[in-house]
């Protein structure tokens, strides 16, 4: 039975109210901060009369369509080679308003036996909590037998390329996110929720300050993030301190997978968890308490931003295939920025190669203070004057 604290952070952070009733996904890599989201959202889903039980949404589909080999204990189980959903085969798509969990892992196939384990491991747990499961795998990773990653946002052709081409951070997390997000869609579910905590904000935000960021960065990893139209990333535990999860899971008696990897500091992030943090704790013992109260003040200085953003937006844009905006010398540069940006995704323009000097250059755009047509990363193209003309070219 999870530890109440963690079941009232998890009920403050996202009430069952918003999930309870929809599909919820949930990556477990087998670690003691995805262990414990799942362990605690399925008991507050039973406390509501919600999900385990609802394997069956799923189940009675998934046992038809995939093979015995995938399947085991009391969770249905979907073992997806290179990470791919059979198409209708799991959720509840039957349209009902039932709610139901499903724990999702992907063996990157990177530390040979214990990657199966850690497959297996989220497997049994989710029998144990009566929580369907299914497995994504890297290409070349047999059934029981290799694994993969978690990612944040973007779309790797996981499919066409071998796992061991696969090793970096971003590129495994963008492998993992691709498939939590189509095990998510072909689900019919709403929700992915991720084990990340407090102390991965700290160690993410430290990782961006010292690349290089902006405002959006230096904010953190968002409790909760939109993926398209229906789908919504939550992180439900990103409030909750390292240690208090794996206090939580020790007094219920739960165990967890270590993933030896961690201790390897050539990866950056495990460079400032090992070795960087504990250094500024010599000196700064509440360090990282005082970078998270950080992160939260900046977070609401985003909010504030972001809905100025929208409203300077809805007065000074107009869609169609070209964007076009009228010129504003009197707004501030951080709104207009920040409107920019959401206009970027709305549009659907990758913002990655976009760098401050860009952003800079096109609110000075905005602001009438560039005459010169120009050309962005993406092909994007820049015709000043009022309004202004955005257009990508195409390739
Ligand atoms: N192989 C995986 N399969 C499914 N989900 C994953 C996997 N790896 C990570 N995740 C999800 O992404 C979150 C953050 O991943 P990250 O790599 O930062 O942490 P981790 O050390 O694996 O964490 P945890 O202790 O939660 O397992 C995890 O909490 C989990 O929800």
């Amino acid at each position: 039975m999870p530890n109440a604290s963690l079941i009232r952070s998890i009920h403050a952070s996202w009430p069952p109210a918003r999930w309870a009733d929809v599909g919820v996904v949930v990556g477990c890599s087998g670690g003691a901060d995805s262990v414990a989201l799942l362990c605690s959202l399925a008991q507050i889903a039973a406390s509501v009369g919600g999900p385990p039980g609802h394997s069956v949404a799923w189940g009675d589909r998934a046992r038809a369509e995939l093979p015995d080999s995938t399947r085991s204990g009391s969770a249905t189980s979907g073992s997806v080679p290179g990470g791919s959903v059979p198409s209708g085969s799991v959720g509840n798509q039957s349209g009902g308003a039932r709610g139901f969990l499903i724990a999702a892992h992907f063996n990157h196939g990177l530390r040979g036996d214990q990657s199966d384990r850690d497959e297996q491991s989220v497997r049994e747990l989710a029998g144990r909590l009566g929580v369907d499961f299914i497995a994504g795998r890297s290409p070349g990773v047999a059934a029981p037998s290799v694994s993969a990653g978690l990612g944040d946002c973007a779309t790797l052709a996981a499919d066409d390329r071998p796992a061991q081409l696969i090793s970096d951070e971003a590129s495994l997390r963008a492998v993992r996110i691709d498939f939590l997000t189509r095990t998510a869609k072909q689900a019919g579910a709403r929700y992915i929720a991720l084990g990340h905590s407090a102390d991965d904000n700290v160690e993410t935000v430290l990782h961006h300050l010292m690349r290089g960021t902006g405002p959006t960065g230096l904010a953190g990893i968002p409790p909760f993030r939109s993926v398209g139209d229906d789908l919504v990333i939550a992180r439900p535990l990103i409030e909750v301190d390292r240690q208090s999860i794996r206090d939580a899971l020790r007094a219920m008696g739960q165990s967890w997978r270590e993933d030896a990897s961690n201790q390897n500091s050539d990866y950056q992030r495990n460079w400032i968890r090992n070795e960087l943090i504990p250094l500024v704790r010599t000196r700064y013992p509440a360090a990282d308490k005082a970078i998270g109260r950080a992160i939260e003040a900046q977070r609401d200085w985003r909010r504030l931003v972001e809905s100025l953003a929208d409203r300077w937006l809805e007065q000074h844009f107009s869609g169609g295939p070209a964007v076009v905006i009228e010129a504003d010398s009197q707004t501030d540069a951080a709104v207009v920025t920040a409107a920019l940006q959401r206009l970027w995704d709305r549009q659907g323009w990758a913002r990655g190669p976009m760098k401050r000097a860009h952003w800079v250059r096109l609110a000075e755009t905005v602001a009438g203070r560039e005459s010169q047509r120009f050309v962005l990363p993406g092909q994007v193209e820049v015709q000043p004057g009022n309004p202004i003309r955005i257009a990508r070219t195409q390739a």
